[in-house]
């Protein structure tokens, strides 16, 4: 879970989780918000409301047909009139079995149609969301937000809600009637509605802090469970399953207590629920025959009372199971809200223009950037000031954790500057149209992610307009041609996250998608890492050519590929310490030589720094 959840993880207090935690005073608040998405079936709730009283009404009317039967035909031996009113309770049944079916019928199709419509806009407002929202937030807990909470608001929706307001009809209705038939006893019934009121206050907000705790803690299990999944390989090869299993086991446990907790308080007040009625019921029977007994109340009239009163054990047994549909919707819709609440950080700004590939030089300038991560106190890039020009090609070298693929990820506007601005060809990042500028700008990660569509799908991710010689170009640029020889060619489904190739044939085809419909801007973060040697040196050679058509900014680990950049900007501690050719960085900067070589790498930020940090005014070009 994104707060306080217990385990070992790291914790993050969000904004929003906080704010979820303040909605506590209105609990229904963030239910009501969805209001919105009942609207476009309203009328098909009207139908479904009408239906259900007008069954509801049915039912009610049987009691009092009844009392007319005991009353007339039967005290008068009126065969005609029994078949007569015999046949209006008959009549009376088959609506109200007619009307509960169309009620039933309505409810399918209007609730799950609401719940894809909440579900559908999630999913895209997670999409709009910035990368460092997923950074924070685990991704367990948004499944189980976008999966079981909208099943639990649905329900309430479509059910709870609906037999709220039944319940609550009945309820007046039958008292109404029970005061005509015998003012002082039907008050009396009416009056077993204050202990009920108060029970239910008191169940809704303990109820309502249980769910929100059982939610949470199912996130937290989704989590766990998405984490073994995605590292089964490395829990196996290290043999770490009996620490996941008992890491698991700990959290199903408190699940289940929390679970335990929950199911023994409601089945405490449901005996509450159960007990007030049929007190009530008894003092009636009592009351009502002594009544009978002196003559104030009919035979038909006491059958019709307690008929009808019976009808009311129903709609207050059910009120517990209603309140904790309502509570478990009213925290589900705190959890979904949190993530709605939250704002897109990086959006278009009103002003923002698109470019057009042609007219795309591709100076890409990075102007005194700083980068902060949202709740850590140390920058990782300070003050960086660095130019690629139109067709160069700079590899960026150092150390490991010293911000190379922040700096990376930046240029997509995968993260925001915290300081200073990136331009491209002058223009702020910030001006240009998000779409456009990731139309412009190719990337390829160290983790080469596939999706589990087909290879045509994963390398048009993109540039879903792409023509088949585009892609036979990228392919044949990445040495992938692989693909073709694949089972079903570029139509076969990679398996989830392309686990059925290889890390080399991975990181080919992320490569393939990153110079797919040559982007102005090339941003590859160590794109030959995973190669063997053959391949690498027949990817370089390929990607040689294209470097030599767009400017490219990539993040080298190795001599090797260094070699395919112009210039080298060194790293250090987030801050460019040196720029130049790598034979001139090889031979005047030991930092450089360090890292590229088996020489003592310079510390990183965070760590303790044993030898004195390189930095400008070595007879270096700074940029
Ligand atoms: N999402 C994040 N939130 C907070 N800190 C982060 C986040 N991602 C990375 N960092 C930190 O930022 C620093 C730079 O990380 P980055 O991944 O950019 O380094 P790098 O130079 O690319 O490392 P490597 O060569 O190992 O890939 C590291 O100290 C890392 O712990």
């Amino acid at each position: 879970m994104p707060a306080d959840s217990d385990g070992d993880r790291p914790r993050v207090v969000l904004p929003a989780v906080a704010a979820g935690r303040r909605g506590g005073a209105r609990p229904l608040r963030n239910l009501w918000r969805l209001r919105p998405y009942l609207r476009p079936y309203a009328t098909e709730f009207g139908w479904l409301l009408a239906a259900a009283l007008a069954a509801t009404a049915a039912s009610l009317a049987v009691p009092l047909v009844v009392q007319r039967v005991v009353d007339g035909p039967i005290a008068r031996h009126d065969q005609a009139g029994l078949v007569r009113l015999g046949g209006l309770a008959l009549l009376l049944g088959l609506a109200e079995a007619v009307l509960i079916f169309i009620r039933r019928w309505t409810q399918s199709s209007s609730s799950v149609g609401m719940e894809a419509a909440i579900r559908a806009d999630v999913y895209a407002h997670l999409q709009r969301l910035p990368a460092s929202f997923h950074d924070r937030w685990q991704s367990g807990q948004l499944l189980s937000r976008i999966t079981s909470d909208l099943s639990v608001i649905r329900r309430f929706l479509s059910f709870g809600l609906l037999f709220l307001v039944l319940n609550l009809v009945t309820y007046v209705a039958v008292v109404v009637l029970l005061v005509r038939l015998h003012p002082a006893l039907g008050l009396l019934v009416a009056a077993s509605a204050v202990p009920l009121f108060l029970i239910s206050r008191r169940f809704a907000r303990y109820y309502h802090a249980a769910s929100r705790r059982m939610q949470d803690q199912q996130g937290d299990v989704a989590t766990l469970v998405e984490e073994t999944a995605q590292g089964l390989r490395t829990m196996k090869a290290y043999g770490r399953g009996p620490e996941l299993a008992a890491r698991f086991a700990a959290a199903a446990r408190a699940l289940h207590d929390t679970g335990v907790r929950k199911g023994r308080l409601l089945a405490r007040t449901s005996a509450l629920f159960d007990l007030v009625p049929n007190l009530t019921l008894g003092v009636v029977l009592v009351a009502g025959a002594v009544a009978a007994a002196r003559g104030v109340l009919t035979i038909g009239e006491l059958v019709a009372f307690v008929s009808l009163q019976l009808m009311l054990i129903w709609p207050v047994q059910s009120l517990g199971w209603i309140i904790a549909n309502g509570q478990e919707a009213a925290t589900a819709a705190d959890r979904v809200q949190e993530v709605l609440d939250t704002p897109p950080t990086i959006v278009d700004a009103p002003y923002a223009v698109a470019l057009s590939r042609a007219a795309v030089r591709g100076r890409l300038a990075f102007e005194g950037v700083s980068f902060r991560y949202p709740g850590t106190a140390e920058p990782v890039l300070r003050e960086v000031d660095l130019t690629v020009e139109p067709g160069e090609t700079l590899a960026l070298v150092g150390a490991t954790g010293c911000g190379k693929s922040t700096l990376l990820s930046l240029v997509p506007r995968l993260h925001e500057v915290t300081g200073g601005r990136i331009t491209l060809d002058g223009h702020d990042l910030r001006d240009l149209r998000l779409a456009s500028l990731r139309r412009l700008v190719g990337v390829a990660f160290e983790e080469p992610t596939l999706f589990s569509i087909s290879v045509w799908e994963n390398l048009t991710l993109g540039r879903p307009d792409a023509d088949a010689d585009e892609v036979r170009a990228a392919l044949a640029l990445a040495q992938a041609d692989f693909a073709y020889d694949l089972p079903w060619g570029l139509a076969t489904r990679v398996g989830e996250q392309g686990l059925s190739l290889s890390g080399g044939q991975r990181q080919r085809l992320a490569l393939a998608r990153a110079v797919l419909g040559r982007p102005a801007l090339l941003v590859l973060d160590d794109p030959l890492s995973a190669l063997d040697v053959h391949t690498e040196a027949l990817v370089e050679s390929a990607l040689r050519r294209v470097l030599r058509e767009t400017t490219a900014l990539l993040v080298v680990h190795r001599p090797s590929t260094v070699a395919l950049a112009d210039r080298v900007a060194l790293l250090e501690r987030g801050r460019i310490t040196a720029v130049g050719t790598h034979s001139r960085l090889l031979a005047t900067v030991p930092a450089y030589r360090a890292v590229l070589s088996a020489e003592p790498p310079t510390p990183v930020a965070g760590e303790k720094a044993h030898t004195p940090a390189a930095g400008p005014g070595r007879g270096l070009v700074r940029s």
